[in-house]
């Protein structure tokens, strides 16, 4: 059985569609990456599949139970981990586990055997009594983590689970994730960070304005983002056609001319500044600047949708 079945699912709020006509199912036991910009439509899906919000049409399932109308049985086995602190500031640490235990109905003993574990597992063992409002941000993701996984689910959903956090916060959070689906758990997780998505996630849904783009491999995203790496060059004189000139030299895959710089994907950035350099010297010009921002989720996307960019394009993509 599936962890999750998601069948064209649409939600509206008024004349927007956040979500237009989605379909995709996560298997159990496997870490889904559901990865887009602001306003894709993540948050959107976690509600419907948490059944804190309806669909307008569409159906989806949760270990066979339907959320809307099933929506007790399909919550049972969920833990919930919301990119809003759910955390309350005047108790402890404890104390929130012991209140989210409760919500979630775990029996007393086991409250607190569980209680006692997960706070060692996420290191907050030693703040356990600590009011959380004295916590930093990091620790308080850290504390709703383990508030989603008091009632030990066997799907968890995680709603940008390291967005923003420092280094060690994140490092303890992806071990914990490691560790849930290592004992099998399905992991659910939003986030922006390709980085993130590729190495924490079996497979990768790609959702922009509401509309899966693509589902696949990290090994295939990174394919794609590959293929969109950019450098982007400006050069003290531009009476030379650049554009035309540029898309000539090799191993550039397109050019693009964005306002006084040049953005130029390539799969090989660094032999591809070594070309610039040479070009430069050759129309005798100066490199005004020069820079290899990494792939823009925008650029992968133009990519899996084979939309065409606004404004002046050379494109030679494969
Ligand atoms: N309650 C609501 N009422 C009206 N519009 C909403 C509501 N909730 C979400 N939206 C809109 O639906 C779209 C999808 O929002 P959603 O929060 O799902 O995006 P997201 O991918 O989670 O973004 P982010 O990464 O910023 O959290 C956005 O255009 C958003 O403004």
């Amino acid at each position: 059985m599936k962890a999750i079945e998601v069948s064209h699912l649409i939600k509206k709020f008024g004349s927007l569609t956040a979500l237009n006509d989605i379909s995709f199912s996560v298997g159990e036991g496997e870490t889904f990456g559901f990865l887009g910009p602001n306003g894709a439509g993540k948050t959107t899906t976690i509600r419907i599949l948490t059944g804190v919000s309806r669909p307008t049409s569409g159906t989806a399932t949760i270990f066979g139970h339907d959320v809307k109308h099933d929506t007790i049985a399909a919550r049972q086995s969920v833990g919930i981990v919301s990119e809003n602190s759910n955390v309350y500031d005047d108790l402890t640490a404890w104390q929130n586990l012991m209140f989210s235990a409760e919500l979630y109905h775990v029996g007393r003993k086991e409250r607190e055997k569980k209680a006692n574990e997960l706070l060692r597992k996420f290191e907050l063992y030693e703040r356990r009594n600590d009011k959380v409002q004295g916590f930093s941000k990091g620790m308080k993701r850290r504390l709703t983590l383990a508030m989603g996984m008091v009632n030990s689910p066997r799907l968890i959903f995680l709603d940008e689970p390291t967005s923003g956090l420092d280094v060690q916060s994140n490092l303890i959070i992806r071990e914990v994730i490691s560790g849930l689906v290592r004992e099998g758990v399905t992991v659910f997780l939003t986030t922006h960070n390709i980085e993130e998505a590729n190495v924490m996630c079996d497979r990768v849904a790609i959702i922009n304005k509401g509309n899966i783009v693509a589902v696949d491999t990290p090994e295939s995203l990174k394919r794609t983002i590959r293929s969109v790496q950019s450098i982007e060059v400006a050069f003290d004189n531009n009476s030379i056609d650049h554009l035309e000139e540029l898309s000539r030299l090799p191993m550039i895959n397109e050019v693009h001319k964005a306002g006084d710089k040049f953005k130029i994907f390539t799969e090989l950035p660094s032999e591809v500044i070594d070309a610039l350099v040479v070009y430069a010297h050759s129309y005798n010009l100066k490199i005004l600047s020069i820079a290899t921002p990494g792939p823009s989720l925008e650029d992968v996307f133009v990519r899996l949708t084979g939309l065409q960019r606004a404004g002046d394009g050379i494109h030679a993509i494969d």
